[in-house]
């Protein structure tokens, strides 16, 4: 049997010895599957995302608990050698882009500077590569390639932060609540080009959301999570038609009965407005 690429086992995370904010939470993630953790505000779903990487709040430790990438412990590695994982294996992409660009230099060659720290290839590949991907957001890629940060709007700037880490290729992507900050159209530029990058690429990515419907739309594997707990998990599909828990039932109660064909239209049609 082929080693899970993630591996969370009986995860509890908590404030020193009072609190326990996460508790006994087991997920795993295989090559290339796409999984999302879905639960209210506060369920405990960023902490889970942020104990992958070491990366917990102040005050906030990991009491118990086993994570595994590519069957090596995370637990044991030292926050360098975490670090050296965050980026090339692991993108991270977050509602809070702000810090995701130094502001004193050009975004284009930021973005070709990480890339090539990463892999041999000369400047004018590098650029060309940029450039292509920064189209495929649906930016407009020469300005945006020549701007400054500040000249660019929040959205524009994620968009191009997301360009750069799918350049690293990395094995797993977690994209914790990563298209909020964008309208809905920008939204699903974004997501259906990571999904286009998932197929060449074969990365798993993992969503962290509270929005159901997209996990529907995007997850083959769904953990439903409440008050630091996952309360049931399973195929989409399964979530979707035969909920087991209450909490589940509730949730797919509160989803707007919207046909889908119709929705997928309508955004179509204004997107080639
Ligand atoms: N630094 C911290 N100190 C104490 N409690 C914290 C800290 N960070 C988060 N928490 C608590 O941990 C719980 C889980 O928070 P988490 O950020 O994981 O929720 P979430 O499901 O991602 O919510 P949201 O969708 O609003 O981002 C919440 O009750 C939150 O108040």
């Amino acid at each position: 049997m082929s080693t899970a690429l993630l591996k969370i086992e009986n995860l509890v995370v908590g404030v020193s010895n009072k609190q326990t904010l996460l508790n006994k939470i087991n997920v795993c993630l295989n090559r290339g599957e796409t999984v999302a953790l879905i639960g209210e505000s506060g369920s405990g779903k960023s902490l889970t995302a942020k104990s992958i990487m070491g990366l917990l709040p102040q005050g906030l430790i990991q009491r118990s608990g086993k994570i595994t990438f590519k069957g090596e412990s995370m637990s044991e590695m030292t926050l360098k050698e975490k670090r050296g994982l965050l980026g090339k294996e692991i993108a991270l992409i977050h509602q809070d882009y702000r810090g995701s660009f130094t502001p004193y230099l050009k975004v284009g060659s930021q973005i070709v500077e990480t890339l090539r720290s990463h892999e041999k290839i000369s400047r004018k590949r590098a650029k060309d590569q940029v450039l292509f991907v920064l189209d495929q957001m649906n930016l407009p890629a020469k300005r945006v390639y020549h701007s400054y940060p500040f000249q660019l709007s929040g959205g524009q700037i994620q968009r191009a932060a997301i360009a750069c880490m799918m350049l690293l290729k990395p094995s797993l992507l977690i994209c914790d609540e990563a298209t909020s900050a964008l309208d809905m159209i920008s939204g699903e530029i974004v997501l259906d080009y990571l999904e286009r990058v998932q197929k060449q690429t074969n990365c798993a990515v993992l969503y962290i959301t509270h929005d159901l419907t997209q996990a529907y739309k995007r997850a083959d594997y769904i953990y439903i999570m409440n008050e630091g707990t996952v309360l049931e998990e399973g195929p989409s599909s399964k979530i979707k038609e035969s909920p087991q828990h209450h909490y589940t039932k509730q949730l797919n109660s509160a989803i707007l009965p919207l046909p889908p064909n119709e929705t997928e239209h309508n955004i179509r049609s204004v997107g080639n407005l």
